[in-house]
């Protein structure tokens, strides 16, 4: 079955997930529901994983603040049947359809909410920062709201995902009335055997559609003193997390991550466990690494409490895949949507130091969100 097919089914199953790698070697198609989780509890989430025949998909979410949410306070789910579209793996079998659920309605912008204020609240978090040399990240986000006339064509998003974003990990799971996507390029964990990859994504700069523009930003990404000291935080903090775990390999200076909306500094981290981990445990240890928290963790998370006007649920949380060999992968919940019913939330954020320029960075968010924002648009006109 090719992509289209598997994308249409979308249209016919009440709980449907995707889950495509960046380098494209897996794509998950699941339809149907054998069981499901609401859970923010890994060890819960673990014990309810091992007795899965198939794969799971679902997240852990960012915080523990209340939502009104069957997604967003942390689901897993197994389908009835999962097929990996790349190498023609699966399992479990085809559910009979619920429904034509959905058509294809040209939609329409109902109303459109900006985050309001954003940089008036993170002053303050910036001016502990310059007070106190300990505080030296924290990242904070935006939140947009958008109404539709019509549910999302989630059939439409999965081939405008595979078109517009070719090189980042692709997300979708669908719960009746909900659906959270992502299009990121952050690999939180993958877990093959005993062999583990990770990878420190921070720092940020534009693109140019000048060839010759494009590759001078990002020379001066890699020369950038603030944008290197964010990225060697997160690199550090990594390593520190999971050295007792892993024996741990990565390149002494960061490469370039490009997406068509920006450019970052990037580590790619690999590791063999020095003793049996779960892939979830090894969620547990890393989440949440400073390229979403920030340092210290404890001060960080208090002030993107007190500073972001709405919980993150999957926002910014480690979602992705278990097999039933343990196996599998997490990515970080960024450049993603959550729609319940007709309304929609989209998150970005940005890491903020000292040195930081607000303004620039406010820019820097609306820059990440417009990743989702392209997306929607392309569902206004056929
Ligand atoms: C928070 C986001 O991105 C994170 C923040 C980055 C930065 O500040 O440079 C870069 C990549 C991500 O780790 C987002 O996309 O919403």
């Amino acid at each position: 079955m090719n992509i289209k097919n598997l994308a249409k089914k979308f249209n016919y199953y009440q709980n449907a997930v995707y889950f495509s790698s960046a380098n494209h070697q897996h794509r998950y198609f699941g339809f149907g529901k054998s069981d499901e989780i609401i859970s923010n509890d890994v060890e819960e989430i673990n014990n309810w994983q091992i007795k899965q025949t198939v794969p799971v998909f679902g997240g852990i979410p960012f915080d523990k603040q209340h939502l009104d949410s069957n997604l967003m306070n942390g689901y897993f789910i197994a389908p009835q049947y999962v097929i990996d579209e790349k190498t023609g793996q699966s399992w479990g079998k085809i559910p009979q359809v619920d429904s034509q659920i959905q058509t294809n309605h040209l939609n329409k912008i109902i109303s459109s909410i900006n985050d309001v204020n954003w940089i008036a609240r993170t002053t303050s978090p910036l001016q502990e920062m310059l007070n106190d040399q300990k505080k030296k990240k924290v990242v904070l986000g935006m939140q947009k709201t958008i109404n539709l006339d019509y549910p999302l064509n989630l059939d439409k998003l999965i081939i405008s995902l595979n078109k517009h974003q070719p090189n980042s990990y692709h997300l979708i799971i669908k719960n009746n009335d909900e659906v959270f996507v992502s299009a990121t390029p952050e690999r939180l964990i993958r877990l093959n055997k005993s062999t583990i990859e990770t990878a420190a994504v921070a720092g940020t700069t534009n693109r140019d559609l000048n060839p010759k523009i494009d590759q001078q930003l990002a020379n001066d990404l890699k020369h950038d003193i603030k944008n290197l000291h964010e990225h060697e935080l997160v690199v550090q903090e990594i390593t520190n997390k999971i050295a007792n775990l892993a024996k741990l390999d990565y390149p002494d200076e960061p490469k370039i991550l490009k997406t068509p909306q920006v450019q970052h500094l990037y580590t790619p981290i690999t590791g063999v466990l020095k003793q049996q981990t779960n892939l979830l445990q090894l969620v547990a240890a890393l989440h949440p690494t400073p390229a979403l928290g920030g340092i210290p963790l404890d001060w960080a998370l208090s002030q993107i409490k007190n500073t972001e006007l709405n919980p993150r649920g999957l926002f910014a949380a480690p979602i992705g895949y278990v097999l039933p060999n343990g196996d599998g992968e997490f990515v970080i919940g960024i450049r993603s949507l959550w729609e319940k019913q007709r309304t929609v939330k989209l998150f970005a954020g940005a890491g903020i130091l000292a040195g930081s320029n607000l303004t620039q960075e406010a820019r820097e968010i609306k820059l990440k969100m417009s990743v989702m924002e392209d997306l929607i648009k392309e569902q206004l006109h056929e």
